[in-house]
């Protein structure tokens, strides 16, 4: 198919939800999508830590992709946001940007730093999808912050994980949701295999910015004291060495209670293939082997709060094969 041509100001969408959802995963699916119809498809990722685990795996079907630095755009990087934005339609002519928040940033100042009258004129918030999956919603800190205005904010929001439905807590997590966004359209699914033609198809009645309450901006001096109560630790760990297996299977048993997500790349000694390791909740970790375009950054990634860095941090190292 042939390609499309840039309209200014191109759609925009957001993609949000809880932590380890499965946000990159219906990010490729779209991405799949829009591929298939000549789209440029700019990928903007807001990680956090200094090393991006999601940026390759987007990378192997994405035209660009950036990250935005740090993590949380509630803080630093609004004007970064604005700045990726304009990089993408004007330099890489991108027809269609999607914007995947990391599990810590505040939907509520992603829609406001997109609506900023500047980047409105080059952007559209076109629609704003949340991923979720069925984990009791946390209680407190920066996690129910999110996944509640990531739910408040969505137009569609996705229910995912449906494989891990246990009778009534399903239906009670399907409640939690619509209590506090009646508006949206509900999909219920798993591995996010949901029609995307219809997913991304203008709904009967359009929710957007309606529940969208604008935020001020806060001055420089407000913006420290606003990120306190929920800001995340985020320790990147990079790993010189091969892992030792079984170490780092115990290591794994071991996290603590504030380690709520992990993630990350790297090989085990005397075994040829990249693992890709996803620690999420509720306390669930996957190791696999993937085949990515370009090697990465050998790194693990732990974002949680309340934490200890450095304990963590060298008991990971301790794992590496002697
Ligand atoms: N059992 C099950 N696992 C799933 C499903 N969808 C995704 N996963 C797995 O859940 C893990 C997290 O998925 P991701 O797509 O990386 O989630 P994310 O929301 O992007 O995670 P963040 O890095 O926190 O932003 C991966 O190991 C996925 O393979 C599902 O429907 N059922």
């Amino acid at each position: 198919m042939g390609c499309m041509t840039q309209t200014l100001p191109i759609p925009f969408y957001i993609l949000c939800g809880s932590l380890g959802a499965g946000k990159t995963t219906l990010l490729m699916r779209l991405l799949e999508h829009w591929n298939s119809r000549g789209h440029k498809v700019g990928v903007l990722m807001n990680e956090a830590g200094e090393v991006s685990i999601d940026g390759p795996r987007a990378g192997t079907i994405a035209e660009q992709v950036l990250n935005l630095a740090g993590g949380c755009i509630c803080c630093d990087t609004k004007d970064d946001l604005a700045w990726s934005i304009a990089q993408l339609v004007q330099d890489y002519e991108s027809t269609v940007i999607v914007l995947e928040c990391s599990g810590m940033a505040d939907p509520a100042e992603v829609v406001d730093a997109v609506t900023d009258v500047y980047v409105s004129r080059m952007a559209k918030l076109e629609r704003i999808f949340a991923m979720l999956h069925p984990v009791p919603l946390p209680e407190t800190g920066m996690a129910e912050l999110v996944t509640r205005n990531a739910i408040r904010y969505a137009d569609d929001l996705i229910l995912n994980k449906r494989d891990l439905y246990i009778p009534g807590h399903w239906e009670q997590f399907r409640e939690n949701i619509t209590r506090l966004n009646p508006y949206g359209r509900l999909w219920e699914t798993n591995h996010a295999r949901l029609d995307v033609t219809t997913l991304l198809a203008a709904p009967a009645t359009r929710t957007v910015p309606t529940n969208v309450s604008f935020g001020k901006r806060l001055a420089a001096d407000e913006r420290h004291e606003a990120r306190a109560p929920h800001h995340p630790m985020v320790t990147t760990v990079r790993l010189p060495k091969p892992l030792d297996r079984t170490k780092f299977m115990e290591w794994t048993k071991s996290l603590p209670e504030g380690i709520e997500r992990a993630k990350g790349f790297f090989r085990f000694a005397g075994e040829p293939e990249l693992q890709e390791f996803q620690f999420f909740p509720p306390r669930t970790s996957t190791i696999a082997p993937v085949m990515l375009l370009d090697e990465p950054d050998h790194v693990l990634v732990l974002i949680g709060r309340e934490y200890d860095q450095a304990l963590w941090r060298a008991s990971l190292l301790a794992c590496l094969a002697q």
